[in-house]
């Protein structure tokens, strides 16, 4: 291998969430649902490298869960779920958000967004006591579910509203989230489903049949990554607030009493895999619940920090036995494990008993929008020498080459001289093992910005020496710098750059 000279340092600034938003959609990441009709408020399409990039982005959930762990197996269950599923987790009684109108703009507000908000300015001015005791008090009143109080705290944190700039608010009401259908062909026999506001409660039911077939040993966990539907209230931040979203899930089922133990387990795993995927240390944080939701014993967010601040990306709750003992309540059906180990304080085994479960829930949306404003940079950069310098700024994504939706990309010099069928045949001795395109067209210059642009690790390059000795450049995209080497040797390098392995092994 050999190198050629080393490009200039460039200095480099992320983007703004509305640089992020346009160049989703330039270059084929993410879509407005139904944009000819001028869209769908709060529902996104994943065009041909946003579906790769989430694609990747799963896989590397999926294998970290399943593949990794011998005691946790994977799930895919239906969205449409028997109705009383939704009464025994109590989404019909209790899934709901306080919401808010303004009077003059007409806007509907999420009350507890508005509050948060609120102390995150506090907390911008340096005022932590203010923005802690605020949101402490929030958490109470809504614990408490006393809306007026939560209508009062508005009031007297003079919050206005964004557009009208008035403080004319309508009391604070529930609002529940789920969406409702019809099932049944004739109107009289049909009743009444939802379209599953969580993917939770899918593993639940199935609990027996997994642990069974699966001869599964408490503790175990089932993976299961799915759609979820929300009826959000305020929908904003681009993909981070949908209506239609995906999570990744795992439901941990632990013997009662070391629930404890997997909680904090659980909690070190994920902040540790957000990690590895390439979200820096300094941007993550915990941020544990105010209020605890209606099935948990202790619930934390892992936190990541988008451009419009700090902001929940993965949800962690020890759930107690509260799912599988309502389902069992509801259902009539035993939801019980019999566990044989011997429990060394009575020298009996543990017996039966519903387990406990802790969750860890993440959303493949927001790790997706996560991943992107982490990777895209605006750089300075020189090129060129003497008269012919010049500064640039070139955009780039620098997504870790196992995420990037394209591994490599092929380059004849020129559109002459066997080049192009050198590259065909390159081409064709790569694809089976990984996505790489081909492209003739523009200057190679040219060719570069384009994969930059989506994060293409890699962009091979065949030129005149290719046709004498079987060699090629290698071009990279973060550095610029260019290496030569066989062709023979392609597969091997691109296959350890984007291997999962090479993350695996740092967690
Ligand atoms: N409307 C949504 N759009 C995209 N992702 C979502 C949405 N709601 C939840 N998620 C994702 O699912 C994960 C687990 O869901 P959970 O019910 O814990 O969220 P949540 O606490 O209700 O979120 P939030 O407080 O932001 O509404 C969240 O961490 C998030 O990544």
């Amino acid at each position: 291998m050999s190198n050629a000279p080393k490009p200039a340092a460039a200095a480099t600034t992320e983007g703004t969430l509305a640089n992020i938003v346009s160049h989703a959609k330039e270059y084929g990441f993410v879509f407005q649902s139904s944009e000819i009709y001028d869209g769908l408020a709060a529902v996104y399409d994943y065009g041909p490298n946003g579906v790769e990039l989430k694609n990747n982005l799963k896989q590397l959930w999926w294998k970290a869960m399943t593949q990794l762990h011998q005691n946790v197996v994977g799930l895919d269950a239906a969205i449409f779920m028997h109705p009383l599923t939704w009464k025994a987790s109590g989404h019909v009684d209790g899934f709901s958000d306080p919401m808010i109108d303004n009077l003059d703009s007409k806007k509907r507000y999420r009350a507890d967004v508005l509050l948060e908000d609120k102390a995150a300015e506090h907390e911008k001015n340096g005022e932590i006591a203010r923005a802690e005791t605020l949101l402490a008090e929030m958490g109470r009143l809504l614990t408490a579910e006393d809306l007026a109080g939560v209508k009062q705290l508005i009031i007297d944190e003079q919050i206005l509203c964004p557009v009208s700039k008035t403080g004319n608010w309508t009391e604070v009401r529930q609002f529940n989230l789920m969406f409702s259908t019809q099932v049944g062909a004739v109107a009289e026999d049909s009743s009444q489903i939802y379209l599953r506001p969580e993917t939770a409660q899918g593993i639940f039911v199935n609990f027996l049949n997994v642990q069974k077939s699966a001869r599964q040993k408490v503790p175990f966990g089932i993976a299961q990554i799915g759609k979820a539907f929300r009826n959000e209230i305020v929908a904003r931040q681009f993909i981070f607030r949908m209506r239609e979203f995906e999570q990744m899930e795992l439901q941990f089922f632990v013997r009662p009493g070391t629930e404890g133990e997997w909680y904090e387990h659980w909690k070190t795993m994920r902040r540790r895999w957000h990690e590895v995927m390439g979200l820096p240390a300094d941007k993550l944080r915990f941020h544990d619940h105010e209020k605890l939701a209606h099935y948990a014993k202790a619930a934390v967010d892992i936190e990541y920090e988008f451009p419009f601040g700090f902001k929940e990306i993965e949800g962690i709750h020890s759930r107690g036995d509260f799912d599988l003992t309502q389902h069992q309540a509801l259902s009539k059906k035993k939801q019980q494990y019999f566990d044989a180990d011997i429990d060394p304080e009575t020298g009996k085994a543990y017996g039966n008993y519903v387990p406990f479960v802790v969750e860890t829930s993440a959303g493949a949306d927001r790790l997706f929008l996560a991943t992107l404003c982490q990777a895209y940079q605006e750089e300075t950069i020189t090129e060129g020498e003497g008269e012919q310098q010049q500064t640039k700024t070139r955009t780039l994504l620098r997504l870790h080459p196992a995420v990037a939706p394209i591994k490599a990309a092929i380059f004849p010099l020129v559109k002459k001289d066997g080049m192009p069928e050198k590259a065909t045949e390159i081409f064709n001795s790569l694809r089976h093992d990984f996505r790489v395109i081909m492209e003739e067209r523009d200057a190679i210059g040219k060719r570069y910005t384009r994969q930059d642009l989506i994060g293409t690790p890699f962009c091979i390059v065949v030129d005149g020496q290719t046709l004498e000795d079987d060699t090629v450049t290698v071009r990279h995209r973060d550095s610029r710098e260019q290496t030569r080497m066989p062709i023979s040797e392609l597969r091997g390098y691109i296959g350890e750059a984007v291997s999962f392995s090479r993350i695996f092994e740092q967690l």
